[in-house]
This record gives C-alpha cells, sequence and structure tokens, in this order.
C-alpha cells in the first residue's frame, strides 16, 4: 500500500450529499436499459476535482484525428472569478457535447480516446468509466474503462480503445437519418462511487439538419 492512501487525513470520507441521497454505484448505471433523463449527480459530486483539460478521438485504422479539444488555459482570473459570480450560469454547462460526425465514423472500426486530466488535493482511487450509448431506447454498447489510482495535483493521459459494435445497416440508416436520437451516458467513478455524470448525442449525417 502507498505511503499517500495511508495519509487518511487526505481522504474525503463522504460525498457532500451522501447524507440523503443513495450514492450511484456501478452496478446502478450497469442495470440501467435507457438513456438517463437527469444527472445522476450534481456537479459538486466531484470532490476529487478531477477536471478534463484534453480530449481526442482518432482512428486506429488510419490514425486520422477525427475530433480533439483542449481546455483554454485560464489567463485571466479576474474573468474567472466575474464568471463565478454570475448566478445566471447554468451549472450543467460543461456536462454536455454535441458531436457531428459524418456517415463514415459509424463504418469504423476502432477508435482511440485520448483524455488528459488533472486531479485535485486528494488521492484517486479506482478511477472509472462506464459510458452507455443509445439509440432512442436500443443499447448500442456499453463501454467499460479504468484508469486506476492517480496521485494528488497529478496531470494524466490515458488513451482508451472503444471497438465498435457490428450494427444492422437498418439501424445504421436510422442513426443517420435521425440526428441527435444517439446519445450517451458517461459515468465516472472513484472507489465505485458516481462523482461525475457527463452526456452527449450524436449526430452522424456530416451535420446536415434534416
Ligand atoms: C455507435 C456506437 C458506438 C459509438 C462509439 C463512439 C465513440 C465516440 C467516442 C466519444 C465519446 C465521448 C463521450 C463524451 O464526450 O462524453
Amino acid at each position: 500500500m502507498s505511503v499517500l492512501r495511508e495519509n487518511h487525513e487526505n481522504i474525503p470520507k463522504a460525498l457532500p450529499q451522501a447524507a440523503n441521497r443513495k450514492e450511484i454505484t456501478p452496478e446502478d448505471v450497469l442495470r440501467l436499459s435507457k438513456i438517463t433523463d437527469r444527472y445522476l449527480c450534481d456537479p459538486d459530486a466531484n470532490i476529487y476535482e478531477i477536471d478534463f483539460t484534453r480530449f481526442k478521438i482518432r482512428d486506429l485504422e488510419s490514425g486520422a484525428i477525427l475530433f480533439e479539444i483542449a481546455k483554454p488555459v485560464n489567463i485571466d482570473s479576474t474573468a474567472e472569478i466575474n464568471c463565478e459570480n454570475d448566478e445566471s450560469i447554468d451549472p450543467n454547462s460543461g456536462r454536455f457535447v454535441r458531436y457531428q460526425f459524418t456517415p463514415q465514423f459509424l463504418k469504423l472500426k476502432t477508435v482511440g480516446a485520448t483524455v488528459e486530466f488533472t486531479v485535485g488535493s486528494h488521492p484517486v482511487n479506482k478511477f472509472r468509466m462506464i459510458e452507455r450509448h443509445f439509440f432512442r431506447d436500443k443499447q448500442l454498447k456499453t463501454f467499460d474503462f479504468e484508469f486506476g489510482f492517480c496521485i494528488p495535483y497529478s496531470r494524466n493521459t490515458c488513451e482508451h480503445i472503444y471497438e465498435f459494435p457490428t450494427l444492422p445497416q437498418e439501424l445504421v440508416n436510422e442513426m443517420i437519418a435521425n440526428p441527435f436520437e444517439t446519445r450517451s451516458d458517461s459515468f465516472y467513478f472513484v472507489d465505485d462511487i458516481l462523482i461525475m455524470h457527463n452526456k452527449a448525442d450524436y449526430a452522424y449525417n456530416g451535420g446536415v439538419q434534416t
């Protein structure tokens, strides 16, 4: 056991909302049969201050980069303070992403998703993401990735491999014809407790509005 993990003073003992709300576990989200209609934890459940700073998706066969985004480095701290004081800011902003891909995306076999994230002052044990993809109420695939242990104040990078499911051509056609009806829930756990929940939706018609 590492020294850091033995320092119990540094380990948060309970999520802030644990007193009146049941904590959500990996088993709970693996049982869900459709996309959720709300976020299953509050933004402040992220007591480990995990912050995603870069995200990239590449086709593993061709190496082509399909999507890349990096969080701008905050060089103006005044701007951040003003922003935090603005009560009109949606607390859920930043928890949702809309992807617009071409139909060719659905022909890919394996995609690598590289994520970079920083960790706050506490050690992070068993960091795990369960991501569930649905078209309407039909489950397409569940991905279950382990990030493992992260030391305090670390910046971490890892690439997870998405193996695409084989989908019937009729279903693919429906997904292309119905943009944003393909959705995903990304659930992030530390020590088997839900600490973040992000959502995404997808168009596969090349961004053409129908
Ligand atoms: C068609 C079913 C499988 C689809 C796999 C899509 C892989 C896309 C990776 C991007 C997922 C990012 C989710 C997010 O931003 O929270």
